[in-house]
């Protein structure tokens, strides 16, 4: 029943939160957080000696959150000084350099360190992870494709940004994110809310989509052996197009994917009797 009374605005308490980045040597990770934290770029490579420490104040929604920034060093030489900063981590910024394919592929050792180090408090849900495809200002140098990060980010219930710490693309818009998912998870009884996991999309036709960008040939990409038959091609065919059909697939990448077997099946039936 309604009183009439004014509703006193409740003062929600702040919230205290550790974010930590990782990512190769030399990525962008303390050039991002300094191009966050203070509005400026630095062009000259200082690498991080161990961890960087630092701490900031944001504002999401009415809520005030004091951020513990842990910039990790990338080095694998300073494994042993970062490897007890992992624990009790609420965010985790995972940076690779769109310029570098070796940074981008060495995502899945990054988290296989954290778990390992987290050990049994490993619980990968708690945590909100935000994957920065950086220095995209460089765009004649890049090598790994806006389809490919998203892919892997997204198929992992993971956020994906194109940043770039140089221009300040994405930097703000992705910190802004970061922070609001990381609030949620938090008012959330600590678990990363469920709209932020479901994609749309399944992991098998994330893993499908990878294995067609990887493939070595036309057979490769189907999945059959070379010199298989025309039933074969066509079954192995017909499997990846309901998989990756453009109108039930919304992965990225799943309109280039469906391209590719198409004409894939196209060359190999010219060549089988
Ligand atoms: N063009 C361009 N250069 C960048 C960008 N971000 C970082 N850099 C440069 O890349 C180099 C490495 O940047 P850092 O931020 O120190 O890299 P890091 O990942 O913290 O490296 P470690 O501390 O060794 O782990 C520096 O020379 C930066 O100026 C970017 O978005 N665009």
């Amino acid at each position: 029943m309604e009183t009439g009374a004014p509703k006193r605005r409740e003062n929600k308490k702040s919230l205290r939160v550790k974010v930590i980045s990782l990512g190769n040597a030399e990525v962008g990770k303390s050039c991002i957080i300094k191009r966050y934290c203070e509005k400026r770029f630095v062009p000259k490579y200082l690498a991080t000696i161990g961890i960087d420490y630092g701490v900031t104040k944001v504002q999401v929604r009415d809520r005030e959150i004091k951020v513990n920034i842990f910039d990790m060093a990338g080095h694998p030489f300073f494994y042993e000084v970062r490897n007890e900063f992992y624990k009790d981590s609420q965010g985790v910024l995972l940076v690779y350099d769109v310029g570098l394919r070796e940074s981008f592929d060495a995502l899945d050792s990054w988290l296989g360190e954290m778990k390992q180090e987290m050990g049994s408090q490993a619980n990968m849900d708690s945590i909100v992870f935000v994957v920065c495809a950086n220095k995209v200002d460089l765009t004649k140098r890049r090598v790994v494709d806006e389809g490919e990060g998203r892919l892997w980010a997204e198929s992992r219930g993971f956020h994906y940004f194109e940043t770039s710490a140089q221009s300040g693309e994405g930097i703000n818009e992705m910190f802004q994110a970061f922070f609001s998912s990381i609030t949620d998870m938090c008012e959330n009884g600590g678990k990363r809310p469920v709209s932020e996991v479901s994609v749309g999309f399944t992991k098998e036709q994330a893993d499908t989509i990878r294995r067609i960008r990887n493939s070595k040939d036309s057979w490769d990409m189907l999945g059959v052996k070379p010199g298989a038959t025309r039933e074969e091609v066509n079954k192995a065919y017909r499997k990846l197009a309901v998989l990756l059909h453009p109108d039930k697939c919304v992965a990225p990448g799943s309109e280039d994917a469906f391209k590719a077997v198409v004409n894939a099946r196209t060359s190999l039936l010219k060549n089988i009797k």
